[in-house]
């Protein structure tokens, strides 16, 4: 597919129709002011025919690497480990990559800069969490503290490379269980697919390195539970939010409905919430 467009609405394109491409890319289908859905990348075709087929406009399937060529945003919404490949050939040609695997661009930092010098951007929903507007306008003064307690049910949080690496055993927990307390860095590399939204906190407000995480297996709870404490010259705040998960027992429902919200501000002449 070629990079020439047709009309003047962006085109987009998902990158894994997983828990969130799946819902993003169905939004896009049944119609978001000013844009399309062009292109998705999946795994395995034929495991995504039905849903495909039930689209009303089919878009291109492509590998994930070449989405960038065919899209002016592409939303990534697949593992950690395919990041780089969706949000290179995007930043590359000044398109707009929506990042969900935030954690990852910890180690990809680099993307940033390349974005910069080629006109890209690099756009992270707020995703499962809450009140990204009010770290953002309190980092513009000065933030002196961001702790953040996650607590998620055991089967959002089996297989994480921490639990596996110190051979904890969570499953059979009957009270709550501290497994992590430290950085937002560490807790990402611990928990890549659990703590997304400690990183984006951390990206907003005062950096990976000093935003402090603890992260609970919780068995009293269903939910994906966060609670932030913010203290700064401007404000002291907190705030939580309790996540229903997705099918996706470690992604929480409302984080496609953000990417959603998020593609919604592209071209929407009302824009509320910074
Ligand atoms: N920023 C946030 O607030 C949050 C971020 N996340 C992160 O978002 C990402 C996506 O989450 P889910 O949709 O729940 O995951 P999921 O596992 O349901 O979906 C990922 C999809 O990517 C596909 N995929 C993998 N490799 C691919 C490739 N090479 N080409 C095309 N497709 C490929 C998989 O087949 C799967 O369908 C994860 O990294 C997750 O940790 C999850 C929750 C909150
Ligand atoms: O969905 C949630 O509650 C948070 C999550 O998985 C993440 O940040 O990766």
């Amino acid at each position: 597919m070629t990079d020439q467009k047709t009309s003047n609405e962006l085109r987009v394109a998902v990158a894994g129709l997983g828990s969130i491409g799946s819902k993003v890319a169905t939004a896009l289908d049944q119609g978001i002011e000013g844009l399309t859905l062009s292109a998705v990348a999946v795994r395995d075709p034929a495991k995504h025919q039905g849903f495909l087929s039930g689209l009303r406009h089919r878009p291109q399937i492509m590998p994930i690497d070449q989405l960038g060529a065919a899209a002016d945003i592409v939303v990534e919404c697949a593992p950690t480990s395919q990041l780089r490949a969706i949000v290179e050939p995007a930043v590359k040609r000044g398109k707009s990559a929506v990042v969900v695997s935030v954690g990852g661009l910890l180690d990809n930092y680099d993307l940033i800069d390349l974005a910069r010098a080629n006109g890209g951007r690099i756009l992270v929903p707020t995703g499962a969490l809450i009140g990204l507007d009010a770290v953002n306008a309190a980092a513009v003064g000065t933030i002196h503290s961001v702790k953040m307690v996650t607590r998620k049910p055991i089967d959002g949080l089996r297989g994480a490379p921490f639990i596996v690496q110190n051979k904890v055993d969570i499953d059979d927990l009957r009270e709550p269980l501290k497994l992590f307390e430290g950085s937002a860095r560490d807790a990402a590399k611990g928990f890549p697919a659990n703590v997304n939204v400690a990183v984006a906190l951390s990206l907003a407000g005062i950096g990976p390195d000093r935003t402090q995480v603890q992260v609970w297996a919780d068995p009293t709870v269903t939910r994906n539970v966060h609670r932030i404490e913010v203290e700064a010259d401007s404000a002291r705040f907190s705030m939580g939010i309790e996540n229903i998960p997705s099918e996706n027992p470690k992604t929480g429902m409302i984080t496609a409905l953000s990417v959603i919200a998020l593609l919604r501000k592209q071209r929407a002449t009302l824009c509320v919430g910074t």
